[in-house]
């Protein structure tokens, strides 16, 4: 047995026979095929774990990397525990994964830094999101470019601009809590039915009212809100380079493909509508009309025409195409989605655990609406909820919906004095640590909305890092806050819920977003 191993050889006899007693020969005969194999594999490993080491450097992680694929398996199925222990090592910590090195940011300063530093950072995404969102997308634009995109961007979330939103979210929200009311009926009445999903249809049709308001017919929402599960699935840290037919990657671009036409085709009919002075009904048209205002401005100015300063709009803008509009208002769907979703979730089902917190926001409510539950939003109405708006902040505390944010160093960067993050490693700040930090959100772990009241939490700014910083911070943070307090109040309104609690619901899953483990059973029931 061991002599026939011992002479199995993969060289040819041909091959050999035309370098006769030649020194190659003689490295060649000794060590066969399967010897140079093993070899190349000793180098490579040493290279990688070489490599790792370097990278490493003064920071914190595991001494040795496991061979080539690093903590990969672990990471398929990520556990919010492995994530608290890889915080708690240090304020920087490393992991590799495959060729990939990553930096963990834990600290709020750490984090703060890595956000605040776009001369060295830009955001990561996985190499999927350039073919759904195609390359020429603006949040793919970085430093002066991006904030110049963004600075256009701006009037489409001020104050102004999301009161016109709010009559197109209600509506919504007129229909599917009437849908709740109707999934409860028909589910089952001891275990409840798992929400999330229901949830985050709600958040996708809210957020195709918000931004393309009616020229988005109910059977295009209804598209969006059902294929919107297929750009999710096809959010993979790992893909084929090209896509492949009947592959999630291929239905997520086939679904990317559709939302984008049918939100050029909105942005059309926005701009005839405006063009003949229609209303701002959402976010479409307060862009478009902020473009034909700054156009007939710019007209008058170059035809030397008398212009009354107050013509000049507060922001000059250029004019967009329809598919940048479109590109853009699928960024807007992209990254509210899953976050809006989880923020959904959390909130229903904390408030359900806590009877006496949805009393409170009930009894806010109908104060605030004078007696009546019908009225309809404002958003004085919603400013004037600073009770609802401290459970909104607190479940967002408590559970942020995105607990990191992925980065790339784009340039070697010099975290601190001892430590430069390689060029090309991937960097995390994390918003978690900062948001559960016992020194700033005395006990932590405890919901109480009761520490944006009589408590200091709103003084907290530096670890309030719910919605990012720097300049990528979240440009929607405003809008999803006010939207959340209108959906919570307005449930508050008209509905009952009870949650059934299983030994999942405090366990939380995902990646970045983060849901209940049990997917949320709910029982809602109608108020009289
Ligand atoms: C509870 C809901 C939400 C949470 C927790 C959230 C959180 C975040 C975070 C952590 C970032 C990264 C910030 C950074 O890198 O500094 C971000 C970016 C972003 N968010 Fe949100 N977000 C939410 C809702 C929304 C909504 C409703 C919209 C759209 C209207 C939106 C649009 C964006 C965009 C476009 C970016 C990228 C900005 C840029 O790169 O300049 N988000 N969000």
């Amino acid at each position: 047995m061991m002599a026939s191993i011992a002479n199995a050889s993969f060289a040819s006899p041909l091959a050999d026979a035309s370098y006769p007693g030649g020194l190659l020969s003689r490295v060649y005969n000794g060590v066969n095929g399967l010897g140079l194999f093993v070899m190349f594999l000793l180098m490579l490993l040493a290279y990688d774990q070489f490599i790792y080491v370097w990278n490493k450097g003064s920071i914190v992680g595991p001494a040795w990397k496991m061979p080539f694929i690093g903590p990969f398996l672990q990471s398929m199925n990520p556990k919010m525990n492995d994530y608290k222990a890889k915080w708690a090592t240090g304020d920087l910590s490393c992991i590799s994964v495959f060729h990939k090195f990553v930096v963990i940011a834990s600290s709020r300063d750490m984090a703060r830094k890595v956000f605040n530093s776009p001369m060295f950072v830009k955001p990561c995404v996985v190499d999927v999101t350039h073919k759904l969102l195609r390359p020429t997308n603006w949040v793919f634009l970085d430093g002066k470019d991006h904030t110049d995109y963004r600075k256009d961007l701006d009037g489409l979330f001020t104050r102004q601009a999301l009161d016109t939103y709010l009559p197109g979210q209600e509506e919504v929200y007129d229909k599917y809590f009437a849908e709740f009311l109707e999934i409860s009926k028909q589910g089952d009445q001891k275990k409840g039915t798992p929400f999330m999903t229901v949830f985050r249809e709600l958040m996708c049709a809210v957020s195709c009212r918000t931004f393309a308001g009616h020229y988005m017919s109910e059977a295009a929402v209804k598209k969006v809100v059902d294929d919107y599960w297929m750009i999710t699935a096809a959010l993979e840290l790992v893909c084929f380079p090209i896509i492949i037919p009947f592959t999630k990657t291929w239905y997520g671009k086939k679904a990317a493909d559709m939302f984008l036409e049918e939100f050029a085709k909105c942005a059309a009919k926005s701009k005839a509508r405006m063009a003949v002075g229609g209303d701002i009904t959402c976010i479409m048209d307060a862009w478009v009309k902020s473009m034909q205002d700054s156009a007939k401005y710019n007209q008058k100015i170059a035809k030397g025409l008398p212009v009354d300063p107050s013509e000049k709009p507060t922001t000059l803008i250029r004019d967009f195409s329809d598919f940048e509009i479109s590109q853009t208002i699928f960024t807007f769907l992209f990254a509210s989605q899953d976050a809006t979703s989880s923020a959904c979730t959390w909130l229903f089902q904390l408030i359900a655990d806590r009877p006496e917190i949805l009393d409170r926001v009930r009894a806010e409510n109908l104060a605030a609406r004078d007696g009546d539950k019908n009225v309809r939003f404002n958003m004085d109405l919603l400013e004037n909820l600073p009770y609802t708006r401290a459970v909104v902040k607190e479940t967002l505390r408590y559970r942020p919906p995105v607990i990191m944010v992925p980065y790339v160093v784009k340039k070697p960067f010099p975290v601190t004095d001892t430590y430069t993050a390689p060029k090309g490693a991937m960097i995390i700040p994390s918003c978690y640590p900062a948001l559960h930090d016992p020194e700033v959100y005395p006990n932590p772990d405890y919901y109480d909305p009761e520490r944006w009241i009589t408590g200091d939490a709103e003084s907290k700014s530096k670890n309030w890092l719910v919605f990012g910083t720097g300049p990528h911070y979240c440009i929607g943070q405003t809008y999803a806050q006010m939207n959340l307090i209108g959906m919570i109040g307005k449930a508050s309104m008209l509905m009952d819920w009870k949650h059934i609690a299983t030994s999942e619901s405090e366990d939380i899953e995902g990646f970045a977003t983060i849901f209940p483990r049990d997917h949320c059973p709910l029982i809602f029931s109608e108020r009289p």
